[in-house]
């Protein structure tokens, strides 16, 4: 196998200061000479921002507003003279799709990754997806623009990028003509697989950003607690592999030990196993069809102890009915359903709504949204914004409902 290459990879890391981007850069660090950062990005933590710049080197930092540029700018002045400092949502579309880039990391979280991660497509990348709220967004757009570009298209997110690992040869075009019956999401089940109603009832911000296995950013850390990641998964399933809804199964899985399956028609079951550590994907999408090093410790069988498996109970954890009843509605109801899903999450986030709030606020928005054909990104980003509108209303008029 070999350890470096002649010319390195340049790659652009959208969503550096976040959990999947400290991950990639630990990976980065392992390879010097087979890859380079071209550019970082963030939103707000520019502090963090202007260190990781200090180390890389980077040709382009981008963050969210011009004074946050400015003070970026003042922090390098002494230590990374190279960067070019930029900000907006123009700039984080022009780093991604730059001549130089050869492969994005699309690690920013929620709505917000769709354009530039759009734009590393549509510029042919090779492109690492992490953002799995971009394509339930978009999803027919997202892979017509992979296809039309010739963009490479791997997957991050540890189950699809287990599923991906075993499919006989890279994604098919028809899952039943390669012998594939169906894929099996597993779901660790959150934090509170074992929680009652009435304990979902009373839970905290707090214990849903604490998540039994995976060491994660707020946002996808509450969607695992209420199952609403599974429900993602579910949608981009069906979009990186071609699948119809009823060929993706979901199985709970607490141990986290097994990170999916593919059922093939002569009834071999083939999984992928790892650490729960975003390193492993990351590894095997970056140097894909390669193998490198991630830094992750190797399993050991005999102290693993049992795996267990059970279904997922969709009365305690309604969120994954409503992302299946999205997907087969298709349309513009995946983006309604993440929409929702964003502004409820950062309203239980913010100590505005209950846990299980944010099922119900999910569950009205889709009831109040009509379902319209998603062949326009116009249609869609519009679609976004009505639905978090609505959201927010249907938040605020619960909240005085509570208050009277
Ligand atoms: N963490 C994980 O293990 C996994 C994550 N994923 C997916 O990867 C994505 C990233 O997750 P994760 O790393 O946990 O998230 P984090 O919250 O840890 O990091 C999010 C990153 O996105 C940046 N960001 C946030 N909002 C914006 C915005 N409006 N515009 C531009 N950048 C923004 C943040 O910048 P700043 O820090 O400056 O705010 C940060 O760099 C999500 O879509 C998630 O579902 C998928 C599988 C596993
Ligand atoms: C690491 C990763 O891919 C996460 O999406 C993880 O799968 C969350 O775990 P659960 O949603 O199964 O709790
Ligand atoms: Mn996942």
């Amino acid at each position: 196998m070999p350890t470096s290459v002649e010319s390195p990879q340049r790659i652009t890391l959208l969503g550096a200061t976040g959990s999947i981007g400290q991950s990639t850069l630990d990976v980065l660090a392992r390879h010097p000479s087979r890859y380079r950062v071209y550019a970082l990005t963030a939103h707000r933590k520019v502090d963090a921002l202007a260190a990781l710049c200090q180390t890389w080197q980077p040709e382009v930092a981008v963050v969210a507003t011009a004074s946050d540029a400015q003070r970026l700018q003042e922090l390098l002045r002494d230590g990374a003279a190279a960067t070019t400092v930029r900000y907006g949502a123009q700039a984080l579309a022009d780093v991604a799709a730059a001549p130089a880039v050869d492969t994005v990391m699309a690690a920013i979280v929620g709505a917000a990754g769709l354009l530039p991660t759009l734009a590393a497509v549509r510029a042919g990348k090779r492109v690492l997806l992490a953002n799995k709220e971009a394509l339930v967004m978009s999803g027919a757009i997202f892979m017509e623009a992979v296809a039309e570009h010739g963009a490479t298209l791997l997957p991050i997110d540890s189950e699809h990028n287990a599923i991906f690992q075993c499919l006989p040869n890279g994604t098919p075009v028809s899952l039943t003509a390669t012998g594939i019956d169906s894929l099996v999401l597993t779901a660790s089940g959150g934090p509170f697989l074992q929680a009652s109603a009435a304990e979902l009832a009373a839970v905290t911000p707090a214990q849903a950003v604490k998540h039994p296995n995976w060491s994660m950013g707020q946002k996808i850390s509450v969607d695992s607690a209420t199952l609403m990641n599974k429900g993602l998964e579910l949608i981009e399933a069906c979009w990186l592999f071609s699948a119809t809804p009823d060929q993706v199964e979901v199985v709970v899985h607490p141990q986290s030990v097994i990170h999916s399956m593919v059922r093939y028609a002569d009834g071999s079951v083939l999984a992928q196993m790892g650490q729960p550590d975003m390193r492993t994907p990351i590894a095997h999408a970056l140097a894909w069809p390669e193998r490198i090093s991630s830094g992750v410790a190797a399993l050991d069988f005999t102290r693993m102890g049992s795996l267990s498996f059970e279904a997922p109970d969709s009365t305690r954890f309604p969120c994954l009915r409503l992302a299946r009843e999205a997907i087969c509605a298709g349309g513009t109801w995946p983006c309604v359903l993440n929409a929702a899903n964003e502004v409820a999450v950062a309203a239980f986030l913010a100590g505005e709504l209950s846990f299980q709030g944010i099922a119900e606020v999910i569950e009205a928005v889709m009831q109040q949204m009509p379902v319209r054909p998603a062949s326009e990104l116009a249609t869609i980003l519009s679609a976004d914004q009505e639905a978090r509108a609505c959201a927010t209303r249907y938040i605020a008029a619960q909240s005085a409902l509570a208050s009277d």
